[in-house]
């Protein structure tokens, strides 16, 4: 199997943080969206951003977010990458990195082949982009949900114009098969990887990048 990097996200403990990185996390994601499980604020995210190892990415997950909100995120703590969850439009991702010159992951939330098209347009401005579930429209949560969609959707489809990370419903029993399935060099986890939700758990952790290589 090719060297796939892992995304663990929504970290809330520095024990958890570190459990990541030894395990061999390449990108850490910390959650400014409030109605998480693993939410942090920005102040909460500058202190856990301090256990984290040089050459490790940290990533601020927003959902729709105004300016004033990144404006206190990006100037509590250094982040490399900003994940945008929610429906900004492309003019927005654009906004977006012009303002923060930040490299930008834009998710695209998948449940048929419709859904596919919008890869290719936010290639267009996108630095990354993150291809998840698209959650049911009754969920709180735009992500995070452990739901999986059709791997066999990306099948084929290995490389887009973009770096690009597989998310949704991963967890240490399935990502190998995801990966093998989509050829994903790059997968994402949050809810797969805990003991209680917004709780991470060691042992799952490790257990998933174990699966991953
Ligand atoms: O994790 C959350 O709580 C969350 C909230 C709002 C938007 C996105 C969120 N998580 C992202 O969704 C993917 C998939 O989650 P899961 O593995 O299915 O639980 C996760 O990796 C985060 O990037």
């Amino acid at each position: 199997m090719p060297d796939v990097s892992v995304k663990i996200c929504g970290l809330t403990a520095p024990d958890h943080v570190r459990a990541a990185t030894d395990a061999g996390a390449r990108y850490l994601g910390f959650n400014f969206f409030p109605k998480s499980p693993r939410y942090v604020t920005p102040q909460q995210a500058a202190e856990l951003m301090a256990h984290v190892p040089v050459g490790v990415a940290k990533v601020a997950l927003v959902v729709n977010a105004s300016d004033d909100l990144l404006d206190s995120i990006t100037q509590a703590a250094p982040f490399d990458m900003l994940q945008l969850h929610g429906s900004e439009p492309v003019d927005r991702v654009r906004d977006v990195k012009e303002r923060y010159g930040l490299p930008v992951m834009k998710v695209i939330g998948v449940a048929d082949t419709e859904d596919l098209a919008a890869i290719d347009t936010y290639s267009e401005v996108a630095d990354q982009l993150l291809i998840d579930a698209k959650a049911p429209k009754t969920a709180v949560l735009p992500g995070g949900n452990g739901l999986a969609f059709d791997w066999r959707l990306l099948a084929g489809r290995k490389y887009w114009r973009k770096p690009w990370m597989l998310a949704g419903g991963l967890n240490p029993k399935n990502v190998a098969e995801a990966i093998r399935m989509t050829g994903a060099q790059q997968v994402d986890v949050a809810s797969g990887v805990e003991s209680a939700p917004g709780v991470k758990d060691a042992a799952l952790m490790r257990a998933f990048i174990d699966a991953v290589r």
